[in-house]
């Protein structure tokens, strides 16, 4: 079969496995009014979730509360549902890193909204609102970073194990403190927590609410690194790192990525047959074939 057909073959299946792209976790067929819900979140103000786009594919977002150790006002959950809709649509992008204001990462939900929000329907399904934006987070085509500074509590905690990566300075904490408050995590946190680390820690973190310092975070694999205070700052030391995971041709960082999201999530033959679909993306694309042309050696 002549090369071009193949490929043409292989890149219409792809194009299918863009189609699958964005599809809400929570949609009306499990009870979840989105209008409703947001109509309820825009009453609880304060606060803003800001995206810069950079020209070298490298986003960054702001959580910005400081007043309240970035909490999480009913507006700013969703901004950040616009923001991560927007990045779900930004062909050019390869990373995220995101961060709060003022040298601190989140402290969860603004406790004014969680007062405000009293009855469990509307609880449920502010949780499935934000379960639907993490979970779009977790699976954007770009490698994502959470840059903790100072405390990352409750919904904040539960907020940075939604990235692929965690970055700590060395005096930050991650705490999930739900148990204190009565509660459980809501926004997805148990789940991924468990994927992150195993069960066994998590039941550790989540029954105790500990305070996870860096060591014992990159101890248990909650971490991935250590940021030294450096002269450029926290944010600039996360765009170094980032930087060294993202080099190259975009469409082919996003495909790494959606070949490890999909491993992480799809049952083993389907994470193949997705591979395979990935793969066809690639094969023959640009990048591909100028590595083919430089004769590229791999012994630098
Ligand atoms: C599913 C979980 C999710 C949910 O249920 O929806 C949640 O996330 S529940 C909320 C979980 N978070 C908390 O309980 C954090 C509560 N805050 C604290 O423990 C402390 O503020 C702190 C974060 C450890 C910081 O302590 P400290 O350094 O001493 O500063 P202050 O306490 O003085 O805080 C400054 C200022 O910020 C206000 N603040 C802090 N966190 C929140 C919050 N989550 N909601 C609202 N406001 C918050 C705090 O009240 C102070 O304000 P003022 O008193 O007006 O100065």
């Amino acid at each position: 079969m002549a090369l071009s057909i193949w490929r043409c073959m292989l890149n219409s299946s792809a194009a299918r496995c863009h189609l699958h792209r964005s599809l809400s976790l929570y949609n009306s067929s499990h009870g979840f009014k989105e209008e409703e819900i947001k109509n309820k979140l825009a009453l609880l103000t304060g606060g803003s979730v800001a995206l810069i786009k950079r020209e070298n594919g490298i986003a960054e977002l702001c959580i910005d509360n400081p007043a309240r150790m970035n909490a999480f006002t009913g507006t700013m959950m969703i901004e950040l549902s616009e923001c991560v809709s927007d990045l779900e649509n930004w062909q050019e992008g390869k990373g995220l890193i995101v961060y709060g204001a003022e040298n601190t990462f989140c402290s969860g939900s603004d406790l004014n909204a969680v007062k405000a929000v009293t009855n469990p329907q509307d609880g449920v399904m502010m949780c499935m609102f934000i379960q639907n934006t993490l979970t779009k987070l977790q699976r954007l085509p770009l490698i994502s970073v959470a840059l903790v500074q100072g405390k990352a509590l409750g919904g904040g905690a539960e907020l940075c194990t939604a990235c692929d990566f965690r970055l700590m300075t060395e005096d930050s904490e991650i705490r999930f403190v739900h148990k204190h408050m009565g509660l459980v995590p809501g926004w997805g946190g148990a789940t991924r927590l468990i994927q992150l680390i195993g069960s066994r820690h998590a039941l550790k973190l989540l029954s105790s609410a500990l305070r996870v310092h860096p060591k014992y975070a990159l101890n248990i694999g909650l971490a991935d690194e250590i940021l030294s205070s450096g002269t450029d700052g926290p944010l600039a030391e996360a765009q170094k790192w980032i930087a060294s995971y993202t080099k190259g041709a975009a469409d082919v960082n996003r495909a790494v990525k959606k070949v490890v999201a999909s491993g992480r999530e799809k049952l083993f033959e389907d994470s193949l047959r997705t591979e395979k679909e990935i793969f066809g993306t690639v094969w023959g694309g640009p990048a591909n074939m100028q590595a083919l042309s430089k004769g590229t050696k791999h012994n630098e």
